[in-house]
């Protein structure tokens, strides 16, 4: 469905996204995690259209989307959410989404129709009227996956949706995303909660210093040497390994 064939971004000196690559297959839930700092944002950057690569090749079904514009690349069905929820704050919820749902639907019947089912979807049924300005951080990234997926998106890439939340939040959005996935919509998701990326991911890609280091099952990947090291230093895998013999 998704193809990063050898992607570089810089900015100066300093090379966010170094020759990275990876494939997603349709239907699946994959990880994009790495340090702070790693390129994840740039490359999610790049594939939603906000950036452009300095080399390589992004292809979403088949057609090369490297530099087109965010919402040509909306219109074929890959959306982004952001890291930092910004809701139109005068508007409801219903409104916001229907914000989503207006670049398929020209009418704002239809428009407010797709919301509502969208709003149901992911639990936001009953907040409809609320203004998008009350609500909670969990409530903001409900709304900021729900303003995504009224676009109509096949492959949603999820920044740090439960960055902030409380462990009971993060188990409701994790079901959350697990339905939005059997519904057809395939997730790439950037996640710093591991226990997270661990129940939701079927395999995930590690990205260090701008370069992809690891690809696996979360649980190969929890136990690779070289990710850990990047998590952790320079001979940390085998200062654990030492501390789990003493
Ligand atoms: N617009 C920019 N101009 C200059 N440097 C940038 C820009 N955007 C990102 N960077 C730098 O590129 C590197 C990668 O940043 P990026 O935000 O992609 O990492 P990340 O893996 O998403 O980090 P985090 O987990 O902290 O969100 C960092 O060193 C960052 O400071």
């Amino acid at each position: 469905m998704l193809r990063v064939a050898n992607v570089t971004k810089r900015f100066g000196g300093l090379v966010a996204v170094n020759d990275a690559s990876l494939t997603l297959e349709q239907g699946r839930i994959v990880a994009l995690i790495g340090p702070n700092g790693a390129g994840k944002t740039t490359l999610f950057a790049m594939i939603g259209g906000f950036l452009t690569p300095d080399a390589g090749s992004i292809t979403f079904e088949g057609q090369e989307i490297a530099g087109l514009p965010p919402h040509a690349i909306c219109r074929l069905g890959l959306t982004r959410t952001f890291q930092i929820v910004q809701p139109f704050a005068g508007l409801t919820v219903l409104e916001n989404i229907a914000v989503g749902a207006h670049l398929h639907h020209r009418s704002r019947a239809d428009a407010l129709e797709r919301a509502r089912l969208v709003a149901e979807q992911v639990g936001m049924g009953r907040m409809l009227d609320q203004s998008a300005q009350s609500l909670t951080v969990a409530g903001r990234k409900r709304l900021e996956l729900a303003r995504a997926l009224a676009t109509e998106a096949k492959l949603l890439l999820l920044d740090e949706v439960m960055a902030g939340l409380i462990p009971s939040e993060i188990v409701e959005i994790v079901a959350t995303i697990r339905q939005i996935r059997d519904s057809g919509v395939t997730i790439l998701l950037i996640e710093h909660v591991m226990q997270a990326v661990m129940s939701l991911s079927e395999e995930a890609y590690v990205l260090n210093q701008g370069k992809m280091i690891a690809h696996g099952t979360p649980k190969q990947l929890v136990a690779d040497p070289t990710v850990i090291e990047a998590y952790l230093g320079h001979g940390a895998a085998e200062r654990l390994k030492g501390g789990a013999h003493a």
